[in-house]
């Protein structure tokens, strides 16, 4: 049975940092908005006696990433045990990928800047997989864009690492990741992309994971049927036709995929930059208005 989940108060201390307020609660613990003399930031918690730890995995993946790269991904801070609950401390990023797609007008992102945060959401997963790790959880609302105060409005990161896995070739793994591969999360991916450009999944409200893979098997034989006209359909076909041919330890194809994307911004003419929350996007000023002037944005310090 779950734990019950660790509970801070705004103005209590963990070691250095201050607890502003909570961010939300994933399946194993909390995340919380704090700060120290330096900043803001984000601390994750999760009970000494969670059955599940999930926090060390999330501390493991996250450092070999940034040893490597750090371009769609948090940086720890700090980390360790306090009272009844281990601790990490990360970038704090600012909104969702997934409340950015409904604050977009007809609750979708215009299709240039669709694109250029796909290819970074992509290029997320190719660094995560170049460690030898898949993320199985990939959604809109996994990633997120910088804050304001850090001039990170056109970065995406990649968050929540608790359902990764490493992924190697051996059967026992095989077993154990339950044959997932890197060609899943790609899948994944673009899936999302048709989200972010418009489209509406017919497994959005669907929890039966049993039931979401029979659904994507049907509308395997005819993908078309889940774009929408903002989607670009040639393309977006072309990417599943080549992770379709993908085998179990095949390495997706990155650059070809970005290629095919930005191939899709040239045919129907449109351009990354600027993104729809950026300032000045005339537009968007008063969906995205919270986002550059929001809660985020008012320093303590
Ligand atoms: N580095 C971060 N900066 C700002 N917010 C974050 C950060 N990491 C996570 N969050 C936010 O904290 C909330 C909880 O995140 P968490 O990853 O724990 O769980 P979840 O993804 O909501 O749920 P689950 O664990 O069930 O998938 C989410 O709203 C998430 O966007």
């Amino acid at each position: 049975m779950a734990q019950q989940l660790v509970q801070l108060m705004p103005g209590q201390q963990v070691e250095r940092w201050t607890i502003e307020k909570k961010l939300g609660e994933g399946g194993f613990g909390a995340v919380y908005r704090v700060y120290d003399a330096t900043g803001r930031y984000a601390l994750k918690v999760e009970g000494v006696n969670e059955q599940i730890q999930v926090l060390k995995l999330e501390v493991h993946v996250l450092t070999e990433l940034t040893k490597r790269s750090s371009r769609h991904f948090c940086k720890i801070e700090d980390k360790g045990r306090f009272g009844g609950f281990n601790y990490v401390v990360m970038t704090l990023v600012g909104k969702s990928l997934e409340n950015l797609v409904k604050s977009g007008p007809g609750g979708h992102m215009t299709l240039g800047c669709s694109l250029g945060v796909g290819i970074q959401a992509l290029e997320a997963l190719e660094d995560l997989h170049q460690i030898g790790y898949l993320h199985r959880d990939v959604k809109p609302g996994n990633y997120a864009i910088g804050r304001p105060e850090l001039n990170e409005i056109r970065k995406v990161y990649i968050l929540d690492f608790g359902m990764c896995r490493k992924f190697t070739n051996d059967q026992v793994h095989k077993k154990y990741t339950r044959q997932r591969t890197k060609k899943d999360d790609c899948e994944s991916w673009l899936y999302m992309q048709i989200e972010l450009t418009g489209g509406r999944l017919p497994w959005h409200d669907i929890a039966d994971m049993k039931q979401v893979g029979r659904m994507k098997q049907q509308y395997r034989a005819s993908p078309f049927m889940l774009f929408t006209p903002t989607c670009p359909t040639n393309e977006l076909a072309q990417i599943l036709r080549i992770f379709d041919g993908l085998k179990y330890y095949d390495a997706p194809p990155y650059q070809q995929v970005y290629g095919l994307i930005r191939s899709a911004m040239a045919a129907n003419r449109v351009q990354e930059f600027p993104y729809d929350w950026e300032p000045g996007m005339e537009r968007n000023s008063i969906r995205y208005q919270n986002i550059l002037s929001g809660p985020s944005a008012h320093m303590l310090m």
